[in-house]
Parts: C-alpha cells; sequence; structure tokens
C-alpha cells in the first residue's frame, strides 16, 4: 500500500461545560459531548522514497522529497499558517518521531469546512493523519503513544480516533464514555462571515467566568437514545465568550431557532458556526439553502455519524 485516503468528519459539542481557571498547561477543565458529523475534509498520507545515504545526484534534486523533518503538506487553501503549525503537518511528524518512522510521507489536506468555526476541522485532519500513517504503516492504533500524540497536538484530536458520540473529561480529551450514535439525525450548519479564535474565546471567557451546568441531563439522553431529549439538553457554556466576540453569531442562532423544521439550535464549541437539529434532512435542506441565498452564511447540510468511511 502506497498512500491511504480517509475522511475528516467534523464534529459539534452537544454539552460544552468549561471550569473556570487554568491548569499548569494553560488549559482550562472541560466537560465535552461531542457528536461527528456526515461531512469534513478529506486527507491522503503517501509513503515517499526514502532519502538517498549520499547526497543526490543534481538530476534527482527535483524529486519529490520532504524536508529535514521527513513531511511535506499539500493544503487545498492556505489556512493562514506555516507548514510547522499546521495540525495535519504536526500529526505526522509526531507520529513519525514516536514511532521511529524514517519513510518520509506526503501529506495532503483537502478543505471542506472553514477554519474557526467550532468544527473541530484541523483536529480532525490531525487524527485522520494518525490513522492512516497508521495503517500505512501497519501500527497498532491502540498503542498508548497514539493518543499522547493526539493530545500533543490539540484537545480535541482524542475525540477524532473513535469517532463515536463520545464524552470527554480533563481538558476535553480525555474519553470517559461512548454512547450508541444516533444514526442519521438531520443537522444544519451555518456560520456568519467572521469566525472565532478558540484562544481568544477562552481569553474571553476568562474575562467573566461562567460556572457550568452538569453534563448529566445529556449523558442520560443519550444513554436512552433519545433524540428529542438530545435536543432539549444542548449546552454551551463558552457561548458567551463567542457571542461577545463576534456578535453575528446571536443573530444566526436566533434565525435558526425561527425556521419551521428545527428543533433546538446552539454554538458548537468556541463558534462561530451554530448547528440546528431538524425534523427532517428535507428541512434542514431548505434552511441551508436560505441561509446561503438570503443571508450570505456559510452552511452545510448534514447528518449524525458514528464511524468513518475508508477510501484507499
Ligand atoms: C472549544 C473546543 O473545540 C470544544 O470541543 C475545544 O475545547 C478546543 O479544542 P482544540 O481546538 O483542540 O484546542 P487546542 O488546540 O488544544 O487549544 C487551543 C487553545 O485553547 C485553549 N484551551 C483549549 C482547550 C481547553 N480545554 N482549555 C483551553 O484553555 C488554550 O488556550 C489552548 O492553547
Ligand atoms: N489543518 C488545518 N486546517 C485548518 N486550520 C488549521 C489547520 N492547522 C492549523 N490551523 C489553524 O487553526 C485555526 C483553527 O482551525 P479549525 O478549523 O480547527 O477551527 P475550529 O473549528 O474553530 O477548531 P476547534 O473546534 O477545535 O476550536 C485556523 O484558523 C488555522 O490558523
Amino acid at each position: 500500500m502506497s498512500h491511504v485516503t480517509i475522511d475528516a468528519p467534523v464534529k459539534v459539542n452537544l454539552h460544552l461545560g468549561i471550569h473556570p481557571g487554568r491548569d499548569s498547561r494553560g488549559y482550562h477543565r472541560a466537560d465535552s459531548v461531542m457528536v461527528a458529523l456526515g461531512v469534513g475534509d478529506t486527507v491522503t498520507v503517501s509513503a515517499l522514497p526514502e532519502p538517498p545515504v549520499r547526497p543526490a545526484p543534481a538530476s534527482r534534486a527535483e524529486s519529490p522529497a520532504a524536508d529535514a523533518s521527513g513531511v511535506l503538506l499539500a493544503m487545498s487553501e492556505d489556512v493562514g499558517v506555516p507548514p510547522q503549525k499546521n495540525t495535519a503537518w504536526q500529526a505526522a511528524a509526531r507520529l513519525r518521531r514516536a514511532f521511529g518512522i524514517t519513510t518520509p510521507v506526503r501529506v495532503e489536506v483537502c478543505k471542506a469546512v472553514p477554519p474557526q468555526s467550532g468544527l473541530g476541522g484541523s483536529s480532525s485532519d490531525a487524527a485522520s493523519v494518525i490513522l492512516a500513517l497508521c495503517r500505512l504503516f501497519s501500527l497498532d492504533e491502540k498503542d498508548p503513544r497514539i493518543v499522547d500524540v493526539a493530545r500533543s497536538v490539540g484537545a480535541d484530536v482524542p475525540f477524532f480516533l473513535n469517532l463515536a458520540p463520545s464524552y470527554l473529561t480533563g481538558a476535553g480529551d480525555v474519553l470517559a464514555q461512548t454512547f450508541p450514535v444516533l444514526e442519521g439525525l438531520p443537522v444544519v450548519l451555518v456560520r456568519p462571515r467572521r469566525g472565532v479564535s478558540t484562544v481568544a474565546a477562552y481569553r474571553e471567557f476568562d474575562a467573566d467566568p461562567v460556572v457550568p451546568a452538569s453534563p448529566a441531563p445529556m449523558l442520560a439522553a443519550l444513554r436512552d437514545g433519545d433524540a428529542m431529549a438530545v435536543a432539549a439538553a444542548l449546552y454551551n457554556n463558552l457561548e458567551g465568550a463567542a457571542t461577545r466576540l463576534v456578535p453575528e453569531i446571536l443573530r444566526v442562532k436566533s434565525w435558526l431557532q425561527r425556521r419551521p423544521g428545527v428543533v433546538a439550535a446552539q454554538v458548537t464549541g468556541s463558534g462561530s458556526c451554530v448547528f440546528a437539529i431538524c425534523e427532517t434532512h428535507a428541512a434542514a435542506r431548505a434552511i441551508a439553502a436560505r441561509a446561503q441565498d438570503e443571508e450570505d452564511w456559510w452552511s452545510s447540510t448534514t447528518f449524525t455519524v458514528g464511524k468513518r468511511a475508508h477510501f484507499c
């Protein structure tokens, strides 16, 4: 096998409870309940030829090669950071180092969702790179070094290794419990023009911290597989910080709450995207079209999933 292509689905937070105060790493304690959706980026990882032991002759200097890190990154669009700050690059470089892989690799990311949305796009890219490398080099996905590398790249990355609806504690990076998926629940995503930086949202939260509500109602709803109870229990105490940074989020949320066919709407993660659980896929599609046509907001129609699709 010389390359692996794998999807990188986004997530929404069904419950996000951030606790005031930071730990020694500068992170907040978080109760995070996440579910993956059927939309996202696509990641392809390929093995490149091993670098020659002696310097290459001039004629071979332009063959596809990674830099000294052993990772060559190709993004479908500029996400505003140099390769070394890109989560897909970091995941590949750190996994190679952790497992002593010497074969250079090319990582290609085809972006489909806008950054700074609270959808975890960059975290999912990183997890998909890790899983693709596991397949390419026949690594055991259950090896504890895998989750360590994931966590080192970002708090949301461990969730994306598994993809089942999950309750995470710690900094939102420690898997506490998984649930059966509420397969195929219709969801519409709507994002205002401006995004929210996760770092800025947590800083804004610190300026006026809110003690979080318990995740118990959401955990019970998921245990019961009760979609209406899930919709009734949506919660996010980072929403206030996100909406102070981008007030248009509130307009998106109240617009969604007024649309026929919406059961409930909530900001995901640190925003700026708002998601709505809908009664039907047709209602979700109609709302996405209106958001795009009438308001010029980015939108996408999707559904909840519990595992990833593989391509090869
Ligand atoms: C908002 C959420 O997406 C909810 O799922 C996550 O909490 C953020 O996860 P993420 O994007 O993977 O975040 P990271 O890349 O690990 O962290 C970015 C920055 O967010 C802040 N951060 C993140 C997670 C957390 N529990 N506490 C924090 O204070 C820290 O300043 C950190 O430097
Ligand atoms: N692979 C990547 N794709 C997109 N952005 C990346 C990537 N790697 C690093 N970044 C940086 O991370 C920032 C946040 O991207 P991301 O799409 O994960 O936002 P987000 O959905 O708000 O994240 P989260 O939900 O984890 O808070 C981007 O603005 C960009 O500067």
